[in-house]
């Protein structure tokens, strides 16, 4: 008798035990449905936070008015530093500037570092004049063999505007603008009934060190190439090719555990610039066994194929896309298929 009644407690409080324990599983399944992590990682200069800034753009009501006036200056400090580059690249290169310009490389090195004057309307003015110089045009088109901020071109074509006084950056003048991510940050979205948790790491070689800590309750990866690296070397190593080192890291990230079982999407961004450095550089540069030719459809699928190999997608379904990141009209398409196609068909029933 005593037995038996030990035996009912003891059922009565294993499924109460057992119901507490689905009420719980039942709350974060629906607190899961209702949130995402997404994890952007890719190599620097690929164009994660360009992505992180046209989401805050598409579903933030865009920049701060803070945000606003610090990408003013990083702008304006951008142009005046990517001149100076030129300028000693033009030099080392052995072109030779046109001589009513050589005088104003005078005026251009006495105001650089003086606050008083290189914000100055003037001095924005001889930037302006320096970059009509056919020899920094032409260095222009040997950029690769330099490390120069992308879209420089862009910010020297807008000079004046950015220098009058009434100068704000626009959302393309943020876009196009620059600045490494140090560390990690977070972002979060509402689209439709989700919240989304964007991370977004750097992606030099020091900061990819800090990666591993972001790797745990990850709902889709999300890794960026920039297409039109393969034509250049590393920033932080001047013997290694961008896009081997690319693909380096894309297939180190593919064999991380944590990622296996992980939805993941390649986001070939950069296209815009990829189709320009095709006209100028081969794709033999970086693949030297390639035999295709240098125009978009073939150049890229050879791109694809060596990120998808068949070993790859015999193992894993992985999505991809190819961009121009600094397209918002694009991005929002790109974003509205891995919403549509990825969360609410695939990871839905992968969360579930
Ligand atoms: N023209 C063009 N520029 C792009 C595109 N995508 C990114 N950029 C530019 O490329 C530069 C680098 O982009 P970021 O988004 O900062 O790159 P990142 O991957 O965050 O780099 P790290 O923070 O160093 O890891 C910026 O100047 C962007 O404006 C693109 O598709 N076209
Ligand atoms: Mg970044």
């Amino acid at each position: 008798m005593g037995a038996a009644n030990t035996k009912k407690r003891k059922y009565r409080k294993e499924k109460k035990k057992a119901r507490k324990l689905d009420q719980q599983l039942q709350i974060s399944k629906d607190q899961k449905a209702k949130e995402a992590n997404i994890l952007l990682l890719g190599t620097g200069d690929s164009g994660k936070s360009t992505m992180v800034k046209q989401l805050q753009i598409l579903y933030n009501n865009g920049f701060s008015q803070k945000e606003i006036q610090d990408y003013k200056r990083v702008i304006q400090d951008t142009i005046r530093f990517s001149m100076q580059n030129l300028l000693r690249s033009c030099e080392e290169l052995n072109y030779t500037l046109k001589s009513e310009t050589e005088s104003l490389v005078g005026i251009f090195n006495k105001g650089f570092n003086d606050h008083e004057v290189c914000f100055t309307k003037k001095f924005g003015k001889t930037m302006a004049t320096l970059w009509t110089d056919p020899a920094l045009k032409k260095t222009w088109l040997k950029r690769e063999k330099f490390q120069i901020a992308e879209n420089s071109d862009y910010f020297w074509d807008n000079i004046n505007r950015i220098y009058s006084e009434k100068f704000q950056p626009s959302n393309k003048d943020i876009l196009y603008c620059r600045i490494p991510t140090v560390g990690v940050k977070e972002i979060l979205f509402n689209i439709g009934d989700k919240q989304w948790r964007i991370v977004d790491v750097g992606g030099q070689r020091n900061e990819r060190r800090k990666w591993i800590h972001q790797f745990e309750n990850v709902d889709l990866l999300l890794f960026i190439v920039g297409v039109s690296e393969y034509a250049k070397n590393l920033y932080e190593d001047k013997n290694m090719n961008r896009m081997h080192e690319s693909i380096k890291v894309w297939k180190d990230t593919l064999k991380t555990n944590h990622f296996k079982k992980i939805p993941t999407t390649i986001i070939f961004n950069k296209i815009d610039i990829f189709k320009e450095t095709l006209s100028r550089v081969s794709l033999k540069h970086c693949f030297p066994e390639y035999t295709g030719n240098d125009n978009f459809e073939e150049a890229s699928r050879y791109i694809m194929d060596n990120y998808l190999t068949k070993r790859i997608l015999k193992k894993r379904d992985i999505k991809y896309h190819f961009t121009c990141g600094t397209n918002t009209e694009q991005v929002q398409g790109v974003v509205e298929k891995l919403i549509n196609t990825i969360i609410y068909n695939s990871l839905e029933g992968f969360l579930l």
